[in-house]
């Protein structure tokens, strides 16, 4: 990086600049040089001393060029959002200062970015696709044709010619298998085929004879889609979806008719428990668990019981099924499921399979293992990883250039950017359509590079009403480009056709949450890419995923934002564009300080705006709370430098008291005796408010994001993902 040279690298011609420089080795002195600052970098954190200028930060910045910007931006800003004058509200402490006031340097006093770790990973890796036929499988020849003509598929993958035969043997199984490899069809295949040719033809009015359940109502409706289209030539067998979201009334008549295949997320099937009367469960044969590591977390412990004791009661003999590509049979073991001498299937054991040429490449090339070190989880072939270390500061504009350069000046380009919270995505939502949409884009198309695309932002997160989450879905689904904000509801199991990135601004907190993230693209033998975001003091991150098989390359801050300056609209003092001159370090520079004054000067437009902001900054600071605990020293608050990750939020200044009333709680809480009975209680809360990220939809009176909302927040949410207890204080806007 620029820390370790002290100089931004030449930039070279705009187009061919960014990503061409991934983890090129360093010079050893520049290695030696960069250890050195990160040993300094870590025991300073994030935060450096006043006086400390960043080796790590561009060229100085001429005092006259924020002036310059700002003066360029003014009018900018004013045809975009224009900025009303600051209300009296927005006279907090210093965040009173007009729209267009000058901007603080983004590039000084930043800490300097250490030399990322380079750890040596081998990354376990499965073979997706055999050359079988679905015909070598015993199946009604209908479904074979169904299989062929309306899903189009001809040959099997690696997990359904493993599980496909062992499930129709009748036998319990946990599958695993990498993200994008056809888990969906290794279970719907065997329960349709099973199911179509019982002696005693099903009747709609029987009831469930196979139960799915899945954490998200996405999952949900995409399943229920699967499912429905392998039903299309045994039209006596009635697949059905509860989801939440939908009205109960006319959930309870569907169950009342009859539905043979239910596919539910738990909330939603545990409140009909409780409350519908038709529902039973007698004639269950299957249950499946897609995503059961999931769907066995801390989060839906509650219902799961629920649901266990309800189907345990009516029915004892049935099969069972757990999924999910980050499945361990420790986390099965867990599971207070009856599995009865459950076979245990993984795609990797069969690349172990010396007849298979590849196998025999994988057996070569590693040497062998204790079993628990093979128990990395696989990462699709076709899937670039990378990094980028970015200054608190700088976080804003870095995550908008990268938008810029793959959603405006690339084609065909799907890129998901997932945030740690409902408030983060609805912030960064709307910051960026005011700005980037109405803003650089709309400001004169034919000042727009001929290149350009415009561009298009979407967000789904569990504080939308069910009806615009299902439009987003569908949206996102079926558009060739789009740029999708959202939390880790859309982590699992998505199938998403044609995304092409995947964002990660806020680090997950698990490797499981990692690999399900990135799963989102490369799916079934295609090619993908995906960033993580970190800053200087979660560098260290890089070595946790190592030690679970994961393997990032890096790619250089400078290197995003050099994309500035192929866009006019961030044009700063001097002017000069790509077609006159080539760009260096200082118009870089000054671009991305434009592209900050216009975030700015959008934030401190309003009252209502920098509230926003500062709500967006406080959920943000909650969610870094919840780290687990073995990932406490990577991301710890103690580490951020607040006011300069209130400049992420757009905020000139942190906000007064922003952890102060945090900690006095908590300092007050080590005083009570009370506190421990109390932490069973945040234990319970936990799940609900876990459960609340994956809500199904039952929930009433909480705080949900109206469709036409596009300024206020919604009701704050912390981290869907996280597994492990935390000081989250989210509200209970998603109970069921
Ligand atoms: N045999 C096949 N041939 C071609 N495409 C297939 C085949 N099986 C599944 N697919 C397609 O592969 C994609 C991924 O499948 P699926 O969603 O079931 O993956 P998954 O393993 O469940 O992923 P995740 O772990 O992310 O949930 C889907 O678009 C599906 O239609």
């Amino acid at each position: 990086m620029a820390a370790v040279s002290g100089v931004l690298p030449q930039v070279p011609e705009p187009r061919a600049a960014v990503f061409r420089t991934f983890s090129k080795p360093r010079p050893a002195h520049a290695r030696r040089q960069a250890a050195a600052t990160k040993r300094k970098c870590q025991a300073s954190s994030e935060a450096p001393p006043a006086k400390r200028r960043s080796k790590a930060s561009f060229l100085p910045a001429k005092k006259t060029a924020a002036k310059e910007t700002r003066r360029t931006l003014k009018g900018k800003a004013q045809r975009t959002f224009s900025p009303k004058k600051p209300s009296a509200g927005a006279r907090d402490g210093d965040q009173e200062r007009k729209p267009g006031a000058k901007t603080s340097s983004l590039f000084k006093n930043n800490p300097e970015i250490p030399e990322l770790p380079r750890p040596v990973v081998k990354q376990v890796q499965e073979k997706v696709f055999t050359s079988d036929a679905f015909q070598a499988l015993d199946l009604h020849p209908h479904l074979i044709s169904t299989i062929n003509t309306v899903l189009k598929m001809s040959s099997m993958t690696s997990v359904q010619k493993q599980s496909i035969p062992v499930l129709l043997e009748g036998r319990d199984a946990l599958v695993r298998s990498q993200t994008g490899s056809g888990k969906t069809l290794a279970y719907c295949i065997p329960v349709v085929q099973s199911l179509q040719a019982m002696q005693s033809k099903i009747q709609r009015g029987d009831g469930p004879y196979a139960l799915i359940l899945v954490p998200t109502r996405e999952l949900a409706l995409q399943s229920f889609d699967t499912v429905q289209k392998l039903l299309k030539p045994f039209t006596w067998i009635v697949p059905g979806v509860l989801m939440g979201g939908e009205k109960r009334k006319s959930e309870k008549a569907r169950l009342r008719k009859g539905i043979n295949i239910l596919i539910s997320t738990p909330g939603r099937l545990v409140d009909h428990i409780k409350s519908t009367k038709n529902i039973h469960f007698r004639q269950i044969r299957w249950l499946i668990l897609d995503e059961a590591d999931r769907i066995l977390d801390l989060g839906f412990e509650k219902d799961l019981t629920v649901i266990l004791n309800a189907v345990n009661a009516e029915c004892q003999e049935r099969q069972n099924v757990l999924l999910s590509a980050t499945l361990t049979e420790g986390v099965a073991r867990l599971a207070d499921i009856s599995l009865h001498d459950p076979v245990s299937i993984s795609v990797l054991d069969e690349s172990h399979d010396v007849s298979s040429p590849e196998s025999e490449a994988f057996l070569e090339a590693s040497p062998p293992q204790a079993t628990d070190e093979l128990d990395g989880f696989a990462i699709p072939a076709g899937l670039e990883q990378h990094v980028v270390v970015v200054p608190s500061k700088l976080r804003l504009v870095c995550l908008a250039a990268f938008i810029l350069q793959k959603c405006k000046f690339e084609r065909d380009q799907k890129v998901i950017v997932f945030f740690s919270s409902c408030e983060l995505v609805e912030f960064h939502y709307t910051l960026f359509l005011q700005t980037l949409l109405s803003g650089s884009g709309a400001l004169a198309p034919e000042h727009l590079p001929s290149t350009s695309t415009p561009l298009k932002f979407l967000r789904l997160h569990s504080a939308l009403e069910q009806e615009e989450r299902t439009a987003v879905f569908q949206d996102f689904t079926h558009s060739k480009t789009g740029i999708l904000f959202c939390t880790d509801i859309a982590a699992r199991g998505l199938d998403l056709p044609q995304v092409t990135w995947i964002v990660q601004y806020n680090a997950p907190s698990s490797p499981a949450e990692y690999i399900h993230r990135i799963g989102r693209t490369a799916r079934i033998g295609c090619h993908g890419s995906s960033l993580l975001v970190l800053a200087p003091s979660e560098a260290e991150y890089v070595n946790s995923l190592a030690s679970h098989k994961i393997n990032v390359s890096e790619v250089k801050m400078e290197d995003i934002l050099s994309v500035l300056t192929k866009d006019d609209c961030f044009k700063g003092r001097r002017g000069g564009s790509q077609k006159s001159r080539a760009a260096g370090p200082q118009e870089i520079r000054e671009r991305a300080t434009v592209l900050q004054t216009l975030f700015e000067d959008y934030v401190h437009s309003s009252e209502e705006t920098v509230s926003g902001a500062k709500k967006a900054l406080q959920s943000f600071i909650r969610a870094y709370a919840t780290y687990p605990r073995e990932l406490k020293h990577i991301f710890h608050i103690r580490l951020l430098h607040l006011g300069h990750m209130a400049k992420s939020f757009g905020l000139r200044d942190a906000p007064k008291n922003l952890c102060a009333s945090a900690m006095k709680k908590k300092k007050a809480n080590l005083k009570r005796p009370d506190l421990q009975r109390k932490k069973t209680q945040s234990k319970q809360r936990l799940a609900e408010i876990l459960r609340s990220e994956y809500a199904s939809g039952m929930e009433t009176g909480g705080t949900k994001v109206r469709k036409q909302n596009t300024r206020g927040g919604p009701a704050s949410q912390p981290r869907g993902a996280a597994r492990t207890p935390g000081p989250a204080s989210a509200s209970a806007e998603g109970t069921d």
